[in-house]
């Protein structure tokens, strides 16, 4: 059995009440239950050693986090029943008070934290070079070693013994040494006022972030162990990294606010509803709220009284989902998604911020707005009470509606009563709410599903087999480029034929091969053949209802098509090109809603699928649209595709018409999913029908044509991009399509940047930090900035002299998955490299998250992936952020590239997940890596220096 040091084994008991807390079990007390959930769930999770649970349970006691007698165990931690948490901190006024480090996070902010850092028994560790917090961080110039003394202090009036000094999960470019040996092992006396430096030395060729979380294990006569740990970073920085380093140190969210107090509540100002809506509300919208016993059932959870009713509603959520349990099955998972919903918004909450007052509204810094965390659109409210009053009953507490949600900031209407109390400075304590209006959207939409004659649509068995052409269907293509494609042309020709009515017909396959240039032709071909066709063209997301419109307007005047936007939409956002048909009214500086009468003159209706539910609301005469198309169907859950087709408007009556999807099931998948809750199905309508139907699937003969069609031949991307998106997630059935005449795919095969000429992907190596900044929980990494901006500089500049083809910003674009990152680039690009600022056409660059490229292409793409600290990953994957975890966002940003593809990540990290391990080897082979060095490694040592990350010693 191996050693475990009493440090080493508090970690794992650290690690394991998080376990209890994340699992809901953090209330068991007993010794014997807590041994098997260690034993058979705990340690079954990680490869790595870990000790016994008495040896946890010892070192937990040594260290005072926990308290056991006879056989009640009982930790140390503040109860509360939530899922992993991203903010909440166990509070203390002394906390609160405690200076943050440069950046990153408020390391003594947790109770185990505090305890591995602090000094001991009159030991101290310091350094000239102390952050605070257990950091100790130098600067150091690329090519010029750098030495620092870190000091080993007897304060006390006792001799100590240094028996062991450690330095795990080590950059090579930084290493230890000392004069007598300690850090090869050798153990060392200190006396009262001795002092022993421990030299930390750095030399790197490149910028970058290089660490190594040390400690210092200590024993004193005559039988007392303790050791003291410390994070070093040495950090090498350009000007402009320096410049885009963290403006405030970062400080996360307080803990929820939940009272137990009368509360009076104070209605605000909604936003100005000049929005003209004349559109009619035939179809209420109920309120389907959730039953209070299922959220008792889960709390209590399966071993307990309500063990009936959590064993029913296990058995609903595994039972297959069929017409008869179809309304019963997606209530229950939205009201789960709901109670989750409930549990997340919690963790926004903030005590004692201010506001500013802006004529009659009061603006709230909401740091991760942008990154929807909290999600606040216009028209939604969040509540306020005076910090002064917060334990006052009755309290009041002010209703305020977000008015206009800028980046980090919204504004609110509170009622006059506050904007008159209102003085600078005043502290508010805030809690926010989210909308329900997707989740009734949606509980409608199924509702209606259940009507009769629908469960062909969704459940479909078989088709009618006819025509809805006498003769054989001869279009005049527009876009000439589909005759070419076979599947293409015949996919084409069954949606407009009808032949697969009742049952819906799926277009899939993986991404730029086509998918929405057919559902686009097929609509306009709707458009020329049936005159008296009314089309729905529906699309998850904003961005995919717009590129739809983009792409229908290029053929089809604007007068006959009409995107419907909500009214929450920032009218900013809304493309240039399509706002001639979008439902803005100029003078009234409003959206409007025109009646059903006026939006009948319109053959094309084009809306998200929450905005359809409007539609739903209306009540169109059955069969008013005869055609629904729902494109990107992969990325949304069913119930809300299901809001497209359930309503009156569904085309099951008509003659004519017929339902289309088109996605890729391996593209995102949507949001909706309640996964945290593990009964997931975040399953599309699209994949479910291609799973669990027999229609869609494949027999000897291939996929039936006459209901869905495969498409495999893509256009986008240059073969090199391709061929792990290929290999990984499409058993390489994907083929390239060659071309005859000049390609654009190959335009940067020779530019002299690239590692490997002929070869267009770059994967650039970078060491980099984690940073985070102020209040904001998102998260940037600006090593990675800087070398996005090399990059960007010669692409830009070389205006295609020497070997780099002519591009344009607008040819270019940036993907990264975390806003802040986002934001710091076009900071970057916009405002601080002199000559990339200058550009006149720069905005059109656009950076932005995977979900924003959702369906784009473009000429080249750069990636930042950001993650340089593997501790995050678990973060990542509980917060549904960033590439790590998810190999669906990877897919979707690699295959955005056409020409030429740059990968900036440290290599380190990203090959702990197989799929970027693939990538990075791929590359490695194709002489396309360079930076910092990429060696596969990967130790015991590191995971457990990746578990006191996990701990948070590290800024
Ligand atoms: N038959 C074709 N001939 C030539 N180019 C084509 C053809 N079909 C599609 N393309 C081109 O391929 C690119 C990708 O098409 P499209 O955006 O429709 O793919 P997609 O499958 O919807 O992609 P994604 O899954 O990423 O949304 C576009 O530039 C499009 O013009």
């Amino acid at each position: 059995m191996p050693r475990f040091s009493v440090a080493e084994a508090s970690l794992w008991g650290c690690q394991f009440v998080q376990f209890l807390q994340d699992t809901g079990r953090e209330q068991t007390t007993l010794r014997e239950t807590l041994r098997t959930i260690y034993n058979q769930e705990f340690r079954g999770r990680t490869e790595a050693r870990t000790p016994n649970f008495s040896c946890m349970l010892f070192a937990l006691r040594t260290t005072h986090q926990v308290q056991v007698r006879g056989d009640l165990v009982k930790f140390k931690v503040k109860r509360h029943v939530v899922v992993a948490d991203q903010y909440r901190r166990a509070r203390s006024n002394a906390q609160t008070s405690v200076a943050a480090s440069a950046s990153g996070q408020q390391l003594s902010s947790t109770p185990q934290m505090a305890e591995l850092i602090r000094g001991k028994h009159g030991v101290e560790i310091t350094s000239d070079y102390d952050q605070g917090n257990g950091n100790i961080r130098f600067p150091v110039v690329p090519g010029e070693p750098q030495t620092v003394a870190v000091l080993v202090q007897n304060r006390g009036t006792e001799v100590v013994t240094l028996q062991r000094f450690q330095a795990q999960q080590q950059a090579r470019e930084l290493s230890f040494t000392d004069e007598q040996g300690a850090v090869q092992g050798r153990s060392l006396l200190l006396h009262p006022g001795g002092m022993y430096p421990i030299q930390a030395r750095c030399l790197t060729t490149c910028n970058g972030h290089f660490s190594a979380v040390v400690s210092f294990e200590f024993t004193k006569e005559p039988d007392v162990s303790f050791s003291i740990s410390r994070y070093v970073a040495a950090v090498a920085e350009s000007q402009l990294a320096k410049d885009l380093g963290p403006s405030a140190p970062f400080q996360p969210y307080e803990a929820s606010l939940q009272h137990h107090v009368t509360v009076i509540t104070e209605d605000g100002i909604p936003p100005d509803s000049s929005l003209k809506n004349e559109l009619e509300r035939e179809i209420p919208l109920g309120t389907y709220q959730y039953p209070k016993s299922l959220k008792n059932t889960i709390l209590l959870g399966p071993n307990t009284s309500a063990s009936s009713s959590w064993a029913a509603m296990r058995s609903l959520l595994e039972a297959p989902l069929q017409a008869e349990n179809y309304y019963q099955k997606f209530q229950l998972l939205l009201h789960l998604e709901e109670i989750q919903m409930e549990v997340d918004i919690r963790r926004y909450d903030m005590q004692d911020v201010t506001m500013v007052q802006e004529r009659a509204l009061l603006v709230l810094d909401v740091p991760g707005v942008a990154e929807n965390r909290p999600s606040l659109l216009r028209g939604d409210h969040l509540f306020a009470h005076l910090s002064s009053e917060r334990d006052h009953s009755p309290l009041v507490r002010y209703k305020g509606y977000v008015h206009s949600v800028e980046l980090d900031r919204v504004r609110l209407g509170f009622s006059s009563k506050l904007q008159k109390k209102f003085v600078k400075n005043l502290k508010f304590d805030v809690t926010f709410t989210f909308s329900r209006l997707p989740l009734q959207v949606q509980h409608r939409a199924v509702v209606l599903a259940v009507r009769p004659g629908l469960s062909s649509l969704l459940f479909p068995s078989a088709s009618c087999h006819k025509s809805l052409f006498s003769g054989p269907f001869q279009p005049r293509w527009f876009n000439r480029k589909l005759e070419t494609n076979e599947e293409q042309c015949k996919a084409v020709t069954h949606i407009v034929t009808g032949v697969s009515r009742p049952a819906p017909y799926l277009i899939f396959g993986p991404p730029g091969t086509g998918k929405t240039v057919t559902m686009v032709e097929a609509i306009k071909q709707v458009w020329t053949c049936f005159k008296d066709a009314h089309i729905l063209a529906c699309a998850p997301s904003n961005s995919a209802a717009d590129l739809l419109c983009q792409c229908i307007i290029k053929d089809i005047a604007p007068q006959n098509v009409y995107r419907l936007i909500a009214s929450s939409r920032s009218y900013r956002e809304v493309p240039t090109d399509i706002r001639p048909c979008c439902n803005w009214d100029d003078e009234q500086s409003s959206y409007v809603y025109p009646s059903k009468k006026r939006l009948s003159h319109y053959r094309i209706i084009i809306t998200t699928l929450v905005t359809a539910g409007r539609l739903v609301s209306a009540n169109f005469a059955p069969g008013f649209f005869s055609h629904v198309f729902i494109d990107e169907c992969g990325h949304a859950v069913e119930p809300e595709s299901i809001v497209a087709i359930a309503g009156e408007q569904c085309p099951r009556t008509t003659p004519t018409g017929g339902s289309c999807a088109a996605g890729a099931p391996r593209g995102l998948s949507g949001l909706v999913g309640s996964h945290r809750i593990s009964l997931g199905t975040g399953t599309s309508l699209l994949e479910r029908l291609m799973l669990h139907n027999p229609l869609y699937q494949k027999s000897s003969g291939g996929y039936d044509p006459r209901f869905i069609t495969k498409l495999l031949w893509n256009y986008r991307s240059h073969e090199a991009i391709l061929r792990i998106p290929n290999e990984l997630f499409y058993d390489n059935e994907l083929k390239v399509c060659r071309s005859n005449g000049l390609d654009i795919r190959n335009l940067f095969c020779t530019w002299e940047e690239l590692p490997k000429k002929g070869f267009p992907i770059i994967f650039h190596g970078v060491c980099g930090e984690d940073q985070r900044e102020a209040k904001s929980p998102s998260f940037f990494n600006t090593a990675e900035i800087e070398v996005l901006v090399h990059y960007l500089r010669k692409l830009l500049q070389s205006r295609g002299r020497g070997s780099c083809p002519s591009v344009s910003p607008k040819e270019i674009g940036i993907i990264s998955p975390y806003r802040k990152q986002v934001e710091k680039i076009r900071k970057a690009i916009t405002c601080l490299d002199p000559d990339l600022q200058e550009l006149p056409d720069i905005s059109q660059l656009k950076v932005g998250s995977v979900e924003e490229f959702q369906g784009q292409e473009r000429p080249v793409i750069l990636i930042s992936t950001v993650r340089s600290c593997s501790t995050y990953i678990q973060f990542d994957q509980t917060f549904r952020l960033g590439f790590l975890k998810n190999p669906k966002r990877l897919n979707v940003a690699i295959t955005r590239a056409k020409a030429l593809l740059i990968v900036v990540g440290n290599p380190t990290v990203l090959s702990k997940d197989h799929h970027w391990l693939r990538f990075l080897r791929y590359c490695k082979e194709q002489g396309g890596y360079t930076g910092y060095p990429f060696e596969e490694e990967g130790t015991a040592e590191d995971r457990l220096a990746n578990d006191l990350q996990a701990l948070q010693l590290r800024v």
